[in-house]
């Protein structure tokens, strides 16, 4: 029987092509062992005969060429031994039989996580999810369809489908479909336990997913999902197409993705590595801001010291204050104040230096006019290297040292101020907002409102060097960055973008109008995506949480699990009770739980108390950078984007302004149980004491 005979189950395939991807991790391993005998032969001979390459240097330079070639063959070589190992343990998924058109017989087509070939190019024997003939696997039924080549469009017939599942190189069961990605294998994915992080959904992506991911004609794409749509995970697996399909100009190295925090940074760093893919850089927004204000404030509040505040002082105006300081009207004042600055800013004064001279009305003209496009705070320097080259040019030779620091100091001189700190201070003054403090350098703290407007004027006042390595920017939790925001990113990054979220998740009393002021910043050749189908929550955790956001219209797949249990307990003592009761985490139950706070207050006393209970559980706080099996506690606003097995939300016992965000939120972590706890007003614990 050869491996092509179709309608077999798939485990005669499985069997041969087993033993042949062994043979090949034996060849690929054999020769990873000659190359690394190579490169040691090479270092061996360059230091035994150093002494004696010519003087020019191009034997020394023609070793060091073959030495890396070596190194990076080897590199590729071992890169495919990773790919191939973990090929082993389960070789492929799916199957297309494909009747090109014009062609009785249908051929075999085998979908795994890479391609696989007896030898390097020869035809596959599996297809890599990513080749153009795998989209037959994720778009069509049995009958008619068609995939894009690089050649153009192949018709033909699907007269067969298959799906499999192989761990450990067995084969656990295959079958035979006449639809796409039968619903009963995403429901047996998702409830499955087992993984701790996001996991690859190569198996079952959706038509309306793959479409996303195989997007390639749009520069910039926003995806607005669901809670659960897959928003996340389609966005890594989109960055996984990209790089096998555009090898040749894009590297993991020139993508980015702009995570809200480590937790979640740690949360997803496995999947592009899992597709074969060398992981990307991750970046919070806000630390990036921070590191680019240092020169004039030491020390910012982050975003959680915001929250917190909005959550503990509703009324005191912090909330309309921050939306207003990050909106459109925002841009126009600092656009309007830096109309006036210039005037305000500079003293003129006549500088003379060694017989020459720069008068008052020569200084204007050179500020005013020559110079205009250069932003304001490096202007002066241009003037004085203008100064400079003239008076190189006049007396044929360079000034010294310290004679371009005597300049660098008179020109300098003419700024009323450099300081960042300041001027900004004086942007809020005119438009009668709270004065900055007026303190030194090092008792600087920016509160979290000021970061972003300040880094905004920061750009406007010296330039900014745009991060021209990066080709694709992924930003994710897109309704939580605001006008301002993507004011700074578009002038930051010129590149394609992957641009995701959810409205209904935002960390504001009110919702972000993204989708409408997007096209605005970064321009009309967006496309925008709806994602209105939700796979992570059970059928009634989805109903329960569309109650709480008002969103009547989701398609929920049809995965039941236990109804969402709501009790309000007399004291906090009962309620960790049934926390203790309900949890199920271990050896014979799930693999995460979490317990959810609205404050970072609320979440350490939970966490206190299930301490000295004896309750094992890792405490997630701002600072925390890894997701870990087990029980969680940490609040709604860190557990964004994540996702636990049972989730037990602690209703907060005063009112506070982000209840309702935070229970949606909350509500929609929760992949298998959900537990709604309070604690009946004046409630209280012994132990809470
Ligand atoms: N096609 C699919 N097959 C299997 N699982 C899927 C599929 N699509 C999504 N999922 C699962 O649904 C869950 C939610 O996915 P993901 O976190 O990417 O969604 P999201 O839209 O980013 O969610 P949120 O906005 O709520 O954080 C994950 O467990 C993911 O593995």
């Amino acid at each position: 029987m050869t491996i092509n005979e179709k309608n077999t189950d798939g485990t005669l395939f499985l069997k041969d092509v087993t033993v042949k991807i062994e043979n090949r991790l034996k060849e690929i391993r054999e020769d990873l062992s000659e190359g690394q005998k190579e490169i040691e032969n090479m270092h061996e001979y360059y230091w035994d005969n150093y002494t004696e390459m010519d003087q020019y240097g191009y034997e020394e330079y023609d070793n060091r060429q073959a030495l890396l070639q070596q190194t990076n063959a080897n590199t590729e070589k071992l890169k495919l031994k990773h790919r191939f190992e973990k090929m082993l343990d389960a070789p492929f998924f799916g199957r297309v039989d494909f009747a090109f058109e014009g062609e009785e017989e249908s051929e075999p087509f085998y979908i795994g996580i890479g391609n696989f070939a007896e030898k390097t190019g020869m035809t596959p024997l599996i297809y890599d999810w990513r080749a153009p003939v795998s989209s037959l696997f994720y778009d069509y039924d049995k009958g008619e369809a068609s995939y894009e080549a690089p050649a153009g469009e192949i018709r033909g017939e699907i007269t067969s489908k298959w799906q499999y599942k192989i761990r450990g190189g067995k084969m656990v069961y295959a079958f035979e479909s006449d639809t796409k990605i039968d619903d009963e294998i995403l429901r047996q994915e998702l409830g499955s336990s087992g993984d701790v992080k996001l996991k690859n959904i190569v198996r079952t992506i959706q038509k309306e997913q793959n479409a996303i991911i195989r997007n390639t004609k749009d520069r910039i794409l926003v995806i607005q999902g669901a809670a659960g749509s897959g928003k996340t995970s389609i966005a890594l697996h989109r960055i996984a197409y990209l790089l096998y399909h555009d090898r040749e100009n894009l590297k993991s190295s020139n993508v980015l993705i702009l995570s809200p925090n480590s937790v979640f940074a740690d949360y997803i760093s496995h999947i592009l590595p899992e597709l074969g893919e060398e992981n990307i850089q991750e970046m919070s927004f806000d630390i990036y801001a921070y590191h680019e204000l240092k020169g004039a404030v030491p020390d910012c509040e982050d975003r959680y010291d915001h929250l917190e505040r909005i959550m503990k002082f509703p009324d005191s105006g912090e909330k309309e204050r921050f939306r207003l300081k990050q909106s459109e009207d925002f841009v126009g004042m600092t656009e309007g104040f830096l109309a006036t600055l210039e005037d305000r800013l500079i003293d003129f004064k006549e500088v003379s230096f060694r017989g020459a001279k720069l008068t008052e009305e020569d200084l204007i003209r050179l500020f005013y006019f020559k110079f205009q496009e250069t932003p304001l705070l490096k202007r002066m320097d241009a003037v004085m290297e203008y100064f400079v080259d003239a008076y190189e040019t006049l007396k044929g030779r360079d000034i010294s040292d310290e004679d371009r620091e005597l300049l660098q100091g008179k020109f300098d001189s003419m700024y009323v101020s450099k300081d960042l700190y300041e001027i900004y201070g004086w942007l809020l003054e005119d438009y009668g907002f709270d004065p900055l403090p007026d303190v030194p350098y090092e008792r600087r703290k920016l509160q979290y409102e000021d970061v972003f407007p300040m880094l905004y004027l920061k750009y406007r006042l010296t330039g900014r060097n745009s991060r021209k390595n990066i080709k694709h920017l992924v930003i994710d939790e897109m309704q939580d960055y605001s006008f301002l925001q993507y004011t700074i990113l578009k002038s930051l990054f010129e590149c394609r973008m992957t641009i995701l979220g959810d409205y209904a998740q935002t960390l504001d009393t009110k919702q972000h109008d993204v989708l409408k002021f997007l096209p605005k910043i970064l321009g009309r050749d967006i496309r925008t995506v709806i994602l209105k189908k939700s796979y992570r929550n059970t059928y009634e955790i989805a109903r329960y949480a569309g109650k709480i956001s008002g969103i009547t219209d989701l398609d929920l797949l049809e995965r039941h699990g236990k109804p969402v249990e709501e009790e309000t307990f007399s004291s906090a003592d009962a309620l960790l009770d049934a926390v203790s009761e309900n949890l199920n985490l271990g050896e014979d139950g799930y693999e995460t739980g979490a317990v959810l706070t609205l404050t970072e207050e609320e979440a350490y006393d939970v966490y206190r108390l299930l301490k000295n209970r004896g309750t094992e559980a890792s405490y997630v706080d701002r600072d925390s950078s890894a997701f870990k099996r087990g029980l969680t506690v940490t609040t709604f606003y860190l557990a964004k984007g994540l996702e636990f097995d049972q989730v037990f939300m602690i209703q907060p016992e005063k009112d506070n302004p982000l209840a309702s965000q935070a229970a949606y939120i909350c509500a929609t972590r929760a992949l298998q149980e959900l537990y709604v706890y309070g604690v009946e007003n004046g409630g209280n614990s012994d132990e809470n004491k």
